[in-house]
């Protein structure tokens, strides 16, 4: 579904990532995982447009998606959930899943879409009325991964959705993003931090550092793999 080739990409004419590949496949719940600045939210903001790559390519379902504009990639089906939620914060729960639904698929299934969402967060249809602003942490993570959702992606990107929640919370949205997966057969492409989670949850994964990736395979090889387990899972 996604192919990630050979991506150089920073900020200015300094690059951050230093010839990423990634791929993804239809279904797949593919983890990038890595310390604090290796490129992970940068690798994000090169597939939605944000970030314009100094060369590689990227293909999503086969278009070439460095030649659609930013705004534009969203109706391909691309939801990027971002780091640190970034809800609307004057704006009510349902609003800002309404302001999610703005894609031509998003308004198509808008009725089934905001079942599914409240059926997954029950807890977002009962403070439907409420302010974003007013929810807690983990609750605007609900309300982003739903905004997200809202907009009937085939491929759902999360940007650490477990920052700065409690451990209880952060398995809870992790438990959720693995029911996502099973009841919608969603895309997902998860950059993180806790690596353990991330790699539990995902089929594949990537270890990105310094801009690089350093190791990749499917979720049981690198959690068994030696460096993986003493630089990331204390053991
Ligand atoms: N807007 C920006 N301008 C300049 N440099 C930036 C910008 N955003 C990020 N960087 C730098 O790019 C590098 C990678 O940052 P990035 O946010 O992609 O890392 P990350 O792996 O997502 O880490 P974190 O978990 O801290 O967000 C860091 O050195 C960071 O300081």
């Amino acid at each position: 579904m996604l192919k990630i080739e050979s991506i150089i990409a920073g900020y200015s004419s300094v690059p951050v990532l230093d010839g990423v590949s990634v791929h993804v496949g239809t279904g797949e719940f593919v983890s990038v995982v890595g310390p604090n600045g290796a490129g992970k939210s940068t690798l994000f903001k090169t597939i939605s447009g944000v970030v314009k790559p100094m060369s590689g390519s990227i293909t999503f379902e086969g278009t070439n998606l460095l030649s659609v504009p930013a705004a534009k990639r969203p109706h391909l089906g691309i939801a990027h959930v971002p780091e640190g939620r970034q809800v609307f914060p004057s704006l009510s729960v349902f609003e800002n899943l309404e302001m999610g639904s703005f894609t031509p698929a998003g308004q198509a299934q808008w009725k089934n879409n905001i079942e599914q969402i409240y059926t997954l967060f029950p807890v977002l249809k009962e403070r439907s009325d409420q302010l974003a602003g007013t929810l807690s942490g983990g609750e605007q993570q609900m309300l982003a991964i739903g905004r997200g959702l809202a907009s009937s992606p085939k491929l759902l990107m999360l940007d650490e959705p477990s920052m700065g929640l409690a451990p209880a919370i952060a398995d809870f949205i992790f438990d959720k993003l693995i029911e996502i997966r099973q009841q919608t057969k969603l895309t997902i492409l998860l950059v993180e931090q806790r690596v353990a989670e991330a790699l539990e949850s995902a089929d594949h994964g990537y270890v990105l550092e310094a801009g690089r990736v350093v190791l990749e395979g499917n979720n049981a090889t690198l959690r068994a793999d030696d460096r993986v387990r003493a630089a990331y899972l204390g053991m």
